[in-house]
């Protein structure tokens, strides 16, 4: 049986300034020995501005260091944008790509974001791709067909390009359903897992039995302390994707100590 390991992922999206990150790193010595349990992969996507140096002081606390998006070209005019290399630079091993807030306020498309995919892993970066249903597509009985639909653009990239590391499922899928993302609604844990199980089903179709029973899916949508491990104890779930309660220190060191109790 394949073990994967946890990934507790936090997502910082537009919250702290360069002070209040350090701080927040700062807070996490004291909890240290709790932030390294084997069975887990504590993380935390800072905004850009707060990437540089914060890679090394998590690396103190046994956190790792992501960033929240990129673009996919290797450099050139693109006013605003980060590249993979510039990430890397700065100690990010992980990047979230697709995140339903890029796609609605920057429309990002499901070709941009498998396009990120690949030159993440090219980068040695893993690649977080988020996929999950709105409400109406929910209402309309077609979650299914959505989370289908922009996987399988990332999927049959990876294919193609035969990009390094995707065999071998290295990279993380979240199913975020739109409705749930910082709403206090989660959604079932039942219903995650059946959006998991399809996950990776597609990602085993396309990518082989390997890929399968590598990738980690996590769940993400109003994710707590209290309810971390519901999801996490789901056979298809492999971790979560966290907002809000990543935000504090406490919360944070909670949300990985639930998922560690479970192993
Ligand atoms: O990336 C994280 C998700 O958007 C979930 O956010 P949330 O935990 O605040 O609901």
């Amino acid at each position: 049986m394949t073990i994967r390991k946890k990934l507790v992922a936090g997502n910082w999206k537009m919250y702290k300034t360069l002070h209040e990150a350090d701080a927040f790193a700062q807070e996490l010595v004291e909890y240290r020995d709790m932030l390294s349990p084997s069975s887990v992969d504590a993380l935390i996507c800072a905004p850009f501005t707060a990437l540089c140096g914060l890679g090394e002081k998590l690396k103190q606390v046994h956190v790792k260091l992501g960033a929240q998006h990129m673009h996919e070209a290797e450099q050139g005019a693109w006013t605003g944008e980060i590249s993979a290399a510039m990430l890397q630079d700065l100690g990010c091993e992980y990047v979230i790509l697709g995140h339903s807030e890029r796609r609605q306020f920057f429309a990002e498309s499901d070709e941009a974001v498998a396009k990120k995919t690949c030159v993440a892993l090219d980068a040695s970066m893993v690649p977080i791709v988020c996929v999950g249903e709105s409400l109406s597509e929910r209402e309309a009985g077609a979650t299914q067909t959505v989370v289908s639909r922009q996987l399988g653009i990332v999927l049959e990239m990876l294919q193609l390009q035969k990009a390094k590391g995707a065999l071998d499922g290295a990279f993380v899928i979240a199913y975020e359903p739109v409705w749930a993302i910082g709403s206090g609604k989660s959604s079932s844990a039942q219903d995650a897992q059946d959006v998991a199980t399809l996950i990776r089903s597609l990602v085993t179709a396309t990518l082989g039995q390997r890929a399968g029973e590598q990738v980690r899916i996590v769940y993400g949508g109003s994710v707590k302390p209290d309810n971390i491990q519901t999801y996490v104890q789901q056979p298809d779930i492999d971790g979560a994707l966290i907002g809000g309660a990543s935000l504090q220190v406490a919360s944070f060191v909670a949300l990985v100590e639930q998922v560690a109790a479970l192993s």
